[in-house]
């Protein structure tokens, strides 16, 4: 009986600044993430794309931000409530979900739909918090948002759309953080979000780190949603993302991560939804950085050495 993964592409750049995000889906397929689903013994059917709107078809007006605002807003809404129904759908049918974006605004569509019928906790491999709200955010981009839309901060209080209530502070994990802004780090350290750094990787190796972000996130929980952004990678194995930051994590560290997770997944089936976000083909060398995500999402689902 092997599961079933149903892959949606979200190719969205609404929510960062660098153009080409919006490449990521194709270069991860391109990079065999099928097959290499299918060697790890999960059956993977890929359900497409979601439409999103060109450059050329979008309000210009939208993408200035003004003080406390957040640059297309409205357009990442509709995708975002698109991909909710989607990711609710998928797992209403028994299968996994699996989101390959684009920029990782499009997160707060798969939490959102991971989370209306499931307490919902989540383990966060990023070099970023993703917790601005467009009152804080110092650029007006929505990927460095996604945690405080889902956790409903600031204005995205009043945004159901956004707003997950069935994902808590307390069952939120980062692994790998290294780039948090002056009101993030204020945010968390009144949050009751666990953050793992850089730092408590280099002290305690990654597979110990990983095992208690799973700890944190099944909690209490009834599933955890795994979201992936390559700029948590070292840039120097995966050049091609939009917000890279130099001392990041090794390509045997991300793997030794990603299958802690699928060890704990296949022991107590605890992995409810993922996404794998942030890959800008136009910002990579010889899409090594898509290679990597396909080989991440492999071992997440099981790919071993042995
Ligand atoms: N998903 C990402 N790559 N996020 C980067 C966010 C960068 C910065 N913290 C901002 O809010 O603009
Ligand atoms: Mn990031
Ligand atoms: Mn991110």
């Amino acid at each position: 009986m092997s599961k079933t993964v149903r892959i949606i592409g979200a190719p969205m750049d609404l929510g960062a600044d660098r153009r080409g995000v919006d490449m990521g889906p194709s270069a991860i397929r391109y990079a065999e993430l099928a097959d290499r689903l299918s060697d790890s013994g999960v059956d993977p059917v890929d359900a497409g794309d979601l439409s999103i709107p060109r450059a050329e078809e979008r309000d210009p007006d939208a993408s200035q931000p003004s003080e406390g605002t957040a640059k297309f807003l409205r357009e990442v809404e509709d995708v975002c409530t698109r991909l909710s129904d989607r990711v609710a759908a998928t797992l209403e049918d028994g299968e996994f979900p699996l989101v390959l974006g684009g920029d990782h605004s499009v997160a707060i569509g798969s939490m959102h739909g991971a989370a209306r019928a499931a307490d919902l906790g989540a383990v966060w491999f990023d070099a970023h918090a993703d917790l601005n709200t467009p009152e804080t955010s110092p650029s007006g981009n929505v990927h460095g948002m996604p945690l405080a839309a889902a956790l409903g901060r600031g204005a995205f209080g009043e945004m159901p759309w956004a707003h997950a209530p069935r994902v808590r502070e307390e069952s939120i994990a980062y692994v790998g953080l290294r780039s948090i802004d002056d009101r993030e780090r204020e945010l968390l350290r009144e949050s009751e979000m666990t953050a793992y750094t850089m730092a408590d990787i280099d002290e305690r190796g990654m597979t110990a780190v990983v095992a208690d972000a799973l700890d944190v996130a099944t909690d209490g929980t009834d599933g955890v949603h795994v979201s992936l952004d390559l700029d948590w990678v070292d840039p120097r194995t995966a050049p091609g993302v939009g917000t890279p930051v130099r001392g990041g994590v090794t390509y045997r560290e991300a793997h030794a991560a990603l299958e802690t997770v699928s060890e704990r997944h296949e022991a107590d089936d605890v992995v409810r939804s993922m996404d794998v976000v942030e890959v800008n083909p136009i910002l990579d060398e010889g899409n090594e950085t898509a290679t990597i995500a396909a080989e991440l999402t492999a071992s997440a689902f099981g790919k071993r050495i042995l």
